[in-house]
């Protein structure tokens, strides 16, 4: 079902797993920042609200998302989290860069899934508009950040 059509951050907090001493990394990108630091903020409330304390989240900054992927790979080598939370937002410009971002940083982070012992969450919107990306980062959508928390949260149980 299409995103329109749901509202994202609608979670049952009894359906997550004990995570009060479980560690998270969050690397989000600088690119669009307006909508990024939306996506972090629904991202960190999502966990504290779980019992995660402030000392267990780590919180890095990269450019753009394209350098999410090694930003996450640098994260799980020196932080060794149970999870890591990939935090983006790209808008479709002119040219087909946007195609070419969000391929290289989808793919990126699938490899990381596949090659890492922990779990790295895509939590990178990919929109046409500013208006679908605001209405997805604390908007009338919800907030992508909270969702790519909650499955955070959730993917730590495959790995206690
Ligand atoms: N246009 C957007 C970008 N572009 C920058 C790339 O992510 C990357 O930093 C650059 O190609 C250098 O490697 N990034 C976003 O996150 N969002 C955009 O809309
Ligand atoms: C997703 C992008 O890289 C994009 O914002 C760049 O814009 P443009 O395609 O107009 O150069």
């Amino acid at each position: 079902m299409a995103t329109s059509q749901t509202h994202l951050s609608a979670y049952n907090p009894e359906d997550l797993p004990d995570v009060t001493n479980k560690r998270f990394g969050i690397v989000v990108s600088q690119w669009n920042d307006e909508i990024t630091n939306g996506l972090l903020a629904g991202a960190v409330e999502t966990l504290q609200k779980a019992g995660v304390t402030e000392d267990r989240i780590f919180i890095w900054e990269v450019p753009g998302s394209f350098e999410l992927v090694y930003g996450c790979a640098q994260m799980a080598k020196q932080k060794a989290p149970d999870a890591i939370i990939a935090l983006g937002s790209v808008i479709r410009g002119e040219t087909a860069h946007f195609d070419f971002v969000c391929s290289g940083v989808t793919q990126g982070i699938t490899q990381l899934n596949t090659q890492l012992d922990l779990p790295v969450i895509f939590g990178v919107l990919t929109d046409d508009t500013l208006q679908q990306a605001q209405d997805r980062s604390g908007g009338r959508h919800g907030n992508k950040g909270i969702e790519a928390a909650v499955t955070a949260m959730k993917m730590t149980s495959f790995n206690p």
